[in-house]
């Protein structure tokens, strides 16, 4: 058995958690050699609904479970973390844009920024899923001075798995059989899933669908997906956004084998000429711990003017936040 690593949760009594917590402690995550200490950070109205979750967690008997930490301090719950997961905030209600929770979800990410950098592993290995990600997680990487800025990270995986889910229905072959999805931009409604280089059981997928389809149909669908979930559900999605985390952090931990995952990383340097200090998704492959975009991809008119209008969008993010960081 290899020694236990810290995972950080925060918002550990919430929605996503729910999944989340237990698909950690099974070793879905880190792999099924890998002992894990759950460090579960709460806010105080929240921590008897946490002890719950404790309950339940201790109820599993998970052979990877080498330690569990509750608290609602964040230099408590960051201390030594190798992984911090960062859910606690906000969830949009019906007719809200992810943007919109922006002055009520920014504060949390200066506060848990510099308590990741005075307290967790320098190596930490930050993944911000609480909306708008791309941004709370740039708030966090402003805040956060010791922390490796390649080591913080938005998430996108989730619509990169719906765009792989959708392509297979379209062309008829599984989900697991799509490759070269990329998710380009923020996790919002600008966002650009983008197929011009996706296969879908070895064939290409661009030449297989009308163009009709991928600009009136799918690009809309993926990007609203987020809404469509809420109005069904009356909350946001939950399950899938934790399978997505922990499908980011596993391929992060574990390495890609290959195959391109979309994430949102730091732009410093990036290949493809975007603005360098946004959170944006790119394609990726990860290897050894450490991620690298796929570089060298044309992109056509429409793809560029696409990708385009995300950047502005986090452009406009980082304006209204930028008072913050005066
Ligand atoms: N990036 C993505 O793809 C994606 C997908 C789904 C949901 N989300 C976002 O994830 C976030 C969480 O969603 P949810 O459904 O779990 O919400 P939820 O309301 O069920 O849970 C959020 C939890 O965070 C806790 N919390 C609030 N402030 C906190 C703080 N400062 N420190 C620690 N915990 C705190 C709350 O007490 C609550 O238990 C939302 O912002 C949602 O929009 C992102
Ligand atoms: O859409 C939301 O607000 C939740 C989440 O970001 C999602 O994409 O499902």
């Amino acid at each position: 058995m290899k020694a236990p690593v810290r995972v950080a949760v925060t918002g550990a009594a919430g929605q996503i958690s729910y999944s989340l917590i237990f698909r950690i402690a099974s070793g879905s995550m880190l792999g099924p050699d890998q002992p894990v200490i759950l460090q579960l950070l709460e806010i105080p109205p929240a921590m008897n609904a946490l002890q719950g979750v404790l309950m339940e967690l201790k109820d599993c008997a998970f052979p990877l479970v080498a330690g569990v930490i509750p608290s609602d301090d964040p230099n408590v719950a960051f201390k030594d973390a190798d992984f911090a997961l960062l859910v606690g905030s906000r969830p949009r209600g019906p007719g809200m844009e992810r943007s919109d929770l922006l002055k009520a979800n920014g504060a949390i990410f200066t506060v848990q920024g510099k308590a990741l950098s005075d307290h967790a592993n320098p190596d930490c290995r930050v993944l911000v899923v609480g909306n708008p990600a791309n941004t709370n997680a740039l708030i966090l990487l402003k805040s956060a001075p010791k922390l490796n800025p390649r080591h913080i990270t938005s998430m996108t995986r989730l619509d990169h798995n719906r765009s792989m889910a959708q392509i297979a229905d379209k062309v008829g072959c599984h989900s697991s059989d799509v490759e070269q999805v990329v998710v380009w931009g923020n996790h919002s409604s600008t966002q650009y899933p983008d197929i011009s280089y996706a296969t879908a059981a070895g064939k290409p997928v661009r030449t297989a669908v009308a163009d009709d389809w991928y600009k009136n149909d799918f690009i809309p669908t993926v990007q609203k997906r987020g809404a469509a979930i809420i109005k069904a559900r009356g909350a946001s999605s939950a399950a899938s956004a934790a399978n997505a985390a922990v499908e980011h952090m596993r391929d992060w931990a574990l390495g890609s084998k290959g195959q391109w995952v979309s994430m949102g990383v730091y732009s410093k340097g990036n290949p493809y000429g975007i603005d360098e200090d946004l959170m944006f998704s790119f394609p990726i492959t990860c290897e050894h711990g450490e991620w690298q975009i796929v570089g060298g991809l044309d992109r056509d008119a429409f793809s560029m003017d696409m990708i385009k209008k995300t950047e502005q969008e986090l452009q406009a993010e980082r304006e209204a936040i930028a008072d913050m960081f005066k």
